[in-house]
């Protein structure tokens, strides 16, 4: 039996890190895929998603020129869209991204990886063993048990799994769901001609965010003509010649198709974690801040640990456990120390990192919060998207605990919030740094600037201030 260095189970965004930075570091590594490279992130999840969020875009755009001064009768028809989502997929999914892995020994479609002790695993019939393994399964659709649910077949029921292999927009989807799937999805295929409704049984959208940037979303949905049934409970789902009927505290929803996105659960049965003494539980398998399991040669990364169900946290925790590997001196690569932003890609997009306002509450912190709305700027007015704001929950000092943006180019904004946070930067560096004028990122500087007019609104400071001018 040949003995590598590494083994890595799962080529998603974590296995993928840890497969690439290895063999560059000049480590034999075995890395076991029972699918596609690229995981879900890549084939059924983040790539596909925004491909979709992206042609939704343009047919928006298409029917709403008159928006910019622009007449014209447009016919679109999006019979191709998904067919083109999937090219892209496949583009990215080639020759050039398998180069980084020229060096790894790929077990890929052989079949699933399942331990045969701490340092064995069997694939396919075959052993193979190495001094250190990483774990990255990454996770599945968690399908809530609504009386009626098994009664619906792949045809109807649609996951990330199967919604980007569908041949056609439908013309009627409901959606149970409102966290970032559910949000993504609803305004995608919504632009790409669904009617969509969608039932959730959290308060706002974005549950997991801040509820004013929920709200505002609801609001730009509503817009749009996409249905939000919010605090909903979901009683049972019929279907009858092809309809699916979905029954619930807010009325009955009629559709051709149902999306599920409640959620998700690890993938962690065909593993056979007991073999190797691996301790787990519902969420998923069980770490330390260094990323290793209770058995200490063997590291859990991504998705499959439930910490933080995202991309870049997967290849971070990678990152992080593969430094921790081969550090000969006390491990000092930890989790908790790098913040973990995120970003949903509807429009406006949502960003957030740090604590929410609601946490902040919830710490019982002396905060006060610094909002500015987007229609406060000549750019985002001019660009026609004045919906937004940035809150920021901060303190007199201005030590920044959190951040959240709903808005154009979000997503981008929020990155000069993290490194401030992580780098314990303050609202008066961020108001002291000059921004390129006129970037949607000045409205960063911009709400800086409030922090400090809130600050300079005291009879006192104002006091000394007419002193020493
Ligand atoms: C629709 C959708 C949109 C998303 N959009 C975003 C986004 O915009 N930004 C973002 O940050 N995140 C997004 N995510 C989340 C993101 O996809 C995940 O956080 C990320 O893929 C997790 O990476 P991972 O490596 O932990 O696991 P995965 O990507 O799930 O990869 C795990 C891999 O392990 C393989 N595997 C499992 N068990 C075994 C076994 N026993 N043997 C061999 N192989 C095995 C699987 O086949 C899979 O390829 C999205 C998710 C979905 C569903
Ligand atoms: N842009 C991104 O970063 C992005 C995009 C998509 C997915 N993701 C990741 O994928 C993960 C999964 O996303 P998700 O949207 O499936 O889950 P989620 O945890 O974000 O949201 C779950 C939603 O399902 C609802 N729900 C759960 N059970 C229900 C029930 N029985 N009846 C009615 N509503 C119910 C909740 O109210 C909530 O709105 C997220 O944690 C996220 O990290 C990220």
């Amino acid at each position: 039996m040949k003995k590598f260095d590494a083994i890595v189970i799962g080529m998603g965004p974590a296995g993928m890190a840890v497969s690439a930075m290895g063999a560059a570091m000049g480590l034999d590594i075995l890395a076991v895929e029972k699918r596609k490279v690229g995981g879900e992130c890549l084939n059924c999840g983040c790539i596909p998603s925004k491909a979709l969020l992206k042609a939704g875009e343009a047919n928006q755009i298409a029917q709403n020129l008159k928006k910019y001064g622009i007449n014209a009768k447009v016919f679109t028809d999006t019979k191709e869209t998904l067919g083109i989502v999937r090219e892209k997929v496949g583009r990215i999914n080639g020759k050039k991204m398998m180069k980084a892995f020229e060096k790894v020994t790929l077990l890929l479609n052989e079949g699933s990886a399942e331990f045969v002790n701490k340092n064995t695993i069997k694939v396919n019939g075959k052993e193979y063993s190495a001094k250190k393994i990483f774990i990255g399964t990454g996770t599945e659709p968690f399908i809530p048990p609504i009386p009626g649910v098994e009664t619906l077949t792949e045809q109807n029921m649609l996951t990330n799994l199967n919604i980007f292999e569908q041949e056609n927009i439908p013309a009627t989807l409901t959606i149970i769901g409102g966290g970032a799937i559910g949000t993504e999805m609803a305004q995608a295929f919504s632009r790409l001609g669904s009617k969509i409704n969608l039932i959730q049984m959290d308060e706002h959208l974005l549950p997991a965010g801040d509820k004013d940037a929920g709200i505002l979303l609801e609001k730009k949905f509503k817009k749009e003509n996409i249905g939000v049934y919010n605090s909903t409970k979901i009683e049972k789902i019929e279907v009858k010649d092809n309809i699916i009927y979905t029954h619930t505290s807010n009325g009955v929803f009629e559709a051709e198709k149902i999306l599920i996105a409640t959620g998700r659960k690890p993938v962690l049965e065909e593993l056979k974690l007991e073999n190797a003494g691996i301790k787990y539980n519902r969420k998923g398998i069980l770490i330390d801040e260094y990323m290793r399991t209770n058995i200490k040669n063997i590291y859990a990364i991504g998705d499959c640990n439930g910490y933080a169900l995202l991309s870049h946290a997967a290849m971070h925790q990678g990152m992080l456990a593969l430094m921790n590997a081969i550090n000969p001196l006390p491990l000092k690569f930890k989790r908790s120390k790098y913040f973990v932003p995120w970003s949903v890609f509807t429009k406006p997009e949502v960003a957030q990192v740090g604590l929410t306002e609601k946490a902040a509450k919830n710490k019982n912190l002396k905060y006060i919060v610094i909002k500015k709305d987007f229609s406060s700027y000549g750019r985002t007015v001019a660009d026609g998207q004045p919906d937004g704001f940035i809150k920021v929950i901060t303190n007199k000092k201005g030590k920044i605990y959190g951040v959240t943006i709903i808005g154009e180019a979000a997503s981008e904004m929020i990155h000069e919030w993290i490194l401030a946070i992580q780098k314990n930067l303050t609202m008066f560096d961020i108001l002291m740094t000059q921004h390129s004028f006129p970037t949607i990122s000045m409205l960063n500087k911009m709400v800086a600037e409030d922090w400090m007019m809130e600050k300079m609104n005291s009879t006192f400071l104002q006091k000394v201030i007419k002193f020493f001018i």
